[in-house]
């Protein structure tokens, strides 16, 4: 089949991958000539396990092509759109300019039964929308567009496209189905499920699922404080959740909280566009899943300051991490970084290392960044892993007393073992461990005027350079 892949971020490339590793013929078309280039020459733009090898095969089988030219679309009678969806300045709702500005670009090039198929997030409706503009623009019945969202995880992108748990198909024809179903034969075949719904329940179903994953990661963190505050232990309290075939053991991680490029924004255009259609209380339940996920970035500096005597300025803070998660170099909305820059704020000497996403840095004049952990954290008065990177939970303690000021870690990803720092003199700190309990009295409040930057204005910083 030949087919169009329009937008090669991490869900575009990675799927316009899988599909010519299927033997598929694609093109991925993106407006960013920097990232075509690269993709082109079979070079990642991104750090994603698998993926320069799944990249690789398709360039060198002549299947896999990248352009900024519309003209490259050639003879596609599919095109996926797979362009950013970020959340929209100044408002929770999403910015779908990307969506329509590549639809726009695929009008004059869409034949008769042309088929337009939906990967990004977007709000519930946009399918009808842009289905009311081909409509118009071409007659109608000439081009269908139907909605197949995509259920991926960074850092394991290819492993969620070679085999995902499930396919939602969602299309307002059978042939629309058949043929988007046809794309994905090698899947269909090895029994992976697939849901096939209209457009509008599929869009609904994608931005549904990264709803109840973000609030379970909600859920656990006030659990998590409130066993810090009562003296019971997390992490033997999620074990038994887990145990719950109900619940599950998968995401049931407390910590720094959710960030990246989709839960925080997704979370927050479910919550507008369900305002929009009058559902009031998805807002009032999905604010709070927000604010109980910035609380875990103010918890987690209040504590900082605390454990440095209750000011961070010209202390010298040793950070382990920058990306949102471990195996991954992405810094969109990452709470580690967030951390890291109102540390940095407040006065303090932040030393950032990161295996993956330090090269996002070199342009930070607020924090220095280091090359490995060790150089990091050298004369350190504070260590703190932010991201759950193994690399940080095999550190060997006594080795690092060496560099450090003070043995005095957080870990804020609750990945150490806290029995061999311990052993080896650090005092380990992390959100979700008990304090000291007092019953019945009061609790100090974690805000100490410490501010953390709107995560936007961090990501548009960082990109600007
Ligand atoms: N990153 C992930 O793990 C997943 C992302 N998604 C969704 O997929 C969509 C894309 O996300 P990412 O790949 O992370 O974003 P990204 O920001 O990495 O990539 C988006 C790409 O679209 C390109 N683009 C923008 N306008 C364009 C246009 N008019 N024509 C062609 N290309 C254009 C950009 O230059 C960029 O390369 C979003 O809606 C996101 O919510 C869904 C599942 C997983
Ligand atoms: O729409 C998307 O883009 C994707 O968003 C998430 O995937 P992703 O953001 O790549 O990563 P997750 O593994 O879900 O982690 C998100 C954040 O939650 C945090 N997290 C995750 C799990 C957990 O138990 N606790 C926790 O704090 C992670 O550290 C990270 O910051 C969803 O898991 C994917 O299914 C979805 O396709």
């Amino acid at each position: 089949m030949r087919i169009s892949v329009f937008g090669t971020g991490y869900l575009g490339a990675t799927h316009a991958a899988t599909l010519a590793h299927w033997g598929h013929e694609v093109v991925g078309i993106d407006v960013d000539p920097h990232r075509v280039r690269r993709l082109a020459a079979a070079r990642p733009p991104f750090h994603e396990p698998g993926f320069a090898e799944l990249l690789t095969g398709g360039v060198t089988s002549g299947r896999l092509t990248f352009s900024t030219e519309l003209d490259a679309v050639g003879d596609a009678d599919l095109h996926f759109l797979c362009v950013g969806t970020p959340q929209l300045d100044g408002s929770r709702a999403a910015d779908l300019r990307a969506v329509w500005s590549a639809v726009d670009a695929l009008l004059p090039r869409l034949g008769a039964g042309a088929l337009v198929v939906g990967r990004s997030t977007v709000p519930v409706g946009t399918a009808t929308l842009l289905q009311q503009r081909l409509d118009e623009a071409l007659g109608a019945g000439r081009a269908e567009v139907a909605w197949n969202p995509e259920f991926l995880r960074e850092a394991h992108a290819v492993e969620d496209s070679l085999r995902p748990d499930r396919l939602v198909v969602g299309a307002g024809s059978d042939d629309a189905a058949d043929r988007i179903c046809a794309v994905y034969a090698p899947l269909i075949d090895a029994g992976v499920p697939v849901v096939r719904t209209d457009p509008c329940t599929a869009e609904l179903a994608k931005s549904s699922a990264n709803v109840v994953l973000a609030s379970r990661i909600s859920v656990v963190n006030v659990l998590a404080e409130v066993c810090e505050a009562a003296g019971a232990d997390i992490e033997r309290l999620t074990e038994v959740l887990g145990l719950d075939p109900r619940i599950g053991p998968h995401y049931l991680s407390p910590g720094l909280g959710f960030g990246g490029g989709c839960l925080p924004k997704d979370l927050r255009a479910f919550a507008s566009r369900a305002a929009e259609l009058g559902v009031s209380t998805a807002a009032q339940l999905l604010d709070a899943v927000d604010e109980v996920n910035t609380h875990q970035r103010h918890r987690t500096v209040q504590l900082a300051t605390d454990l440095l005597g209750g000011t961070v300025r010209d202390r010298h803070i040793g950070v382990l991490g920058a990306a949102f998660k471990a195996d991954s170099d992405d810094i969109r909305d990452s709470p580690a970084l967030a951390v890291a820059s109102a540390l940095a704020a407040a006065g303090a000497c932040v030393t950032v290392h990161d295996p993956k996403a330090a090269h996002h840095l070199a342009h930070r004049r607020d924090l220095r960044v280091a090359d490995g952990i060790d150089s990091a954290c050298a004369g350190a008065d504070l260590t703190m892993v932010l991201t759950d990177w193994p690399a940080f939970a095999a550190v060997d303690p006594a080795a690092l007393s060496a560099v450090v000021q003070r043995r005095v870690v957080v870990d804020a990803r609750l990945s150490l073992d806290v029995e061999r720092w311990r052993a080896a003199g650090w005092d380990v700190r992390a959100l979700g461990r008990p304090r000291e309990v007092s019953l019945g009295g009061t609790e100090g409040s974690a805000d100490d005027g410490v501010g953390l930057a709107d995560p936007r204005a961090v990501d548009r910083d960082l990109r600007a350079g």
